[in-house]
């Protein structure tokens, strides 16, 4: 088994736990690809072991060859968590997000689209994200409104991270086909004021605002944005 590290060493600089890496952006496309291919494979996994009626003895034995291959994933690991990284294209990539992430399973994931008024998202969630029957969580309905609302927050410009979340569940949210909608209500100073919802065919099912703050120590000088 070779232990040659996927990238090259990561340089110095790190920013608020945000990490530049000069991997190339080529590089960086195709280890996602293959990382994606395997969580989608993952994904199946998860919905295939919760929906599943094989006898005792199969689960059993799906277990056992299930725990053969994550020995092999263990062979060679990051030492913590995936972290979120960047290049100097400003190309960026967090692949263990829990709603993003190329290489989480857990992820659905999300694809988070930038349009005119904001960000839109159309997602399928399936048997892994259930509450109440046949009905999305509310956990995961804050999680992926909490992303999308921060991404649209963020406006590719910034970084701001969720300080208040309200959440109005005005039905359940059926397992399945759903759209993401969030814009910018308004700014004020760091504080981002922004509206979110969930919608399945029939209309909103859940609505959110938030107030997304830009850290201090994040901040990006906009006098500093505009001379450069
Ligand atoms: C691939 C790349 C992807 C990158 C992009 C990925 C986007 C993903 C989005 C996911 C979103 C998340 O899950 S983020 C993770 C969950 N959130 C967190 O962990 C945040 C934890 N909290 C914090 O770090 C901090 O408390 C902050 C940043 C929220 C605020 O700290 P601060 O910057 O020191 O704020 P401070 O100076 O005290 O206050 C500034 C102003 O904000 C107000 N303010 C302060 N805290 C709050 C608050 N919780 N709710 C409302 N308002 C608040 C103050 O009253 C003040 O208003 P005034 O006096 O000026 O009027």
């Amino acid at each position: 088994m070779t232990s040659r590290p996927p990238f090259p060493e990561v340089s110095a600089l790190s920013i608020g736990g945000f990490v530049r890496d000069d991997t190339p952006t080529p590089e960086v496309d195709r280890r996602e690809a293959v990382l994606a291919s395997l969580a989608g494979t993952v994904r199946e996994l998860v919905d295939a072991a919760i929906r599943t009626t094989v006898d005792d003895g199969e689960v059993h034995r799906i277990r056992d060859d299930l725990a053969g291959l994550v020995d092999r994933l263990r062979a060679s690991q990051l030492p913590g968590p995936a972290g979120v990284r960047f290049n100097g294209e400003m190309r960026a990539w967090n692949w263990g997000n829990a709603v993003v992430g190329a290489a989480n399973a857990i992820a659905p994931p999300l694809e988070v689209v930038h349009d005119a008024s904001g960000c839109h998202a159309d997602v399928v969630l399936g048997a892994a994200y259930e509450g109440p029957p046949g009905l999305v969580h509310g956990g995961v309905s804050a999680m992926l409104l909490d992303h999308i609302m921060g991404v649209t927050a963020s406006a590719m410009r910034r970084t701001t991270f969720t300080g208040t979340l309200t959440m109005r569940y005005r039905r359940g949210t059926p397992l399945g086909p759903l759209r993401l909608e969030a814009s910018i209500a308004r700014e004020e100073g760091r504080k981002v004021f922004v509206v979110a919802s969930i919608a399945d065919a029939d209309g909103v099912t859940v609505e959110a605002d938030g107030i997304f703050i830009e850290p201090a120590g994040l901040r990006i000088d906009p006098q500093e944005q505009t001379s450069a």
